[in-house]
């Protein structure tokens, strides 16, 4: 059951990403945050694994090569929200859930099945009240919220989120987190890029730290979001403390000129 991303390379116009680069398996039951700097690949990393992007190596699930997978099992397994998610559809949030959850082959549940199936999704993100509204008179967090439900509607074993919390509010971003990591833990591998270090740490089980394309760290969150790695990844002067629960804060009190950040990692 476990994904595999083995010698991958990545370029975008003339930049090189990842060159050549195997990680270790990820695994079911695992939330893995892709985390960096602006421009650092995550998007272009999580495009590939969905697909939408060109690559070179090999992207398995349980031995199964992804690219090579036709459209209607891939829809099946694979659950992607991309970054920027807009809607001028006059569908409404629950035709659009029935839409997402039919995209690349019918559904095997029956209508009152899918019905179901979109109303406890609803219902998961304290969204029920919005089942009825045109999906292009959404707020911007009311419509990641939607995005969310519907990279989910068919039940994907690989979920693959870009920054699924960008536009939501505080007690939004903890509960959806918190959802996020517990669909995980059922058993699913998912995958989000996220910038919120302190949300990371809390949430997930493992983070991949990238930097200018390649990646500068792969580990548990206490592993990889140490001061010295972060001045060297974001060139900032970051604390690293527990707070009274013992959660990991990531807190910043300035930021170095690159070329400070250089002359240290030397
Ligand atoms: N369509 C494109 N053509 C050429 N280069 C691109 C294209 N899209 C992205 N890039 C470049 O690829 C690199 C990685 O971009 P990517 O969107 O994967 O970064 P990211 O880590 O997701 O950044 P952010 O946190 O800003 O969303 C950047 O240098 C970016 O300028």
């Amino acid at each position: 059951m476990t994904l595999m991303l083995s010698n991958l390379s990545l370029t975008r116009g003339r930049k090189t990403l990842l060159r050549d680069t195997t990680f270790s398996p990820l695994l079911p039951g695992e939330f893995t945050v892709l985390a960096g700097p602006n421009g650092a690949g995550k998007s272009s990393l999580l495009r590939a694994i969905a697909q939408t992007l060109p690559y070179r190596g090999m992207i398995a699930h349980e031995g199964r090569d992804l690219s090579r997978m036709r459209r209607r099992e891939r829809a099946a397994l694979l659950g992607y929200m991309p970054q920027n998610l807009q809607s001028q559809s006059d569908l409404s949030v629950l035709e659009g859930l029935f839409v997402a959850m039919n995209a690349g082959g019918r559904n095997a549940l029956d209508r009152a099945g899918q019905l179901a199936r979109a109303e406890a999704l609803l219902k998961r993100f304290d969204i029920s009240h919005l089942a009825g509204r045109r999906l292009s008179a959404l707020s911007g967090g009311q419509r990641q919220t939607v995005g969310l439900a519907q990279a989910l509607a068919r039940n994907p074993a690989l979920i693959l989120l870009d920054e699924p919390t960008a536009a939501l509010d505080l007690a939004m971003q903890f509960r959806i987190l918190g959802e996020i990591a517990q669909i995980a833990a059922d058993g699913r591998i998912v995958i989000a890029v996220l910038h919120d270090l302190t949300q990371a740490a809390r949430w997930a089980d493992r983070i991949i730290l990238m930097h200018d394309g390649i990646v500068r760290a792969d580990g548990p969150p206490a592993e990889v979001l140490t001061p010295g790695l972060l001045k060297e990844v974001y060139h900032v002067d970051a604390r690293v403390e527990r707070d009274s629960r013992n959660h990991l804060i990531i807190s910043v009190d300035g930021t170095f000129p690159v070329s400070a950040c250089q002359a240290h990692q030397a």
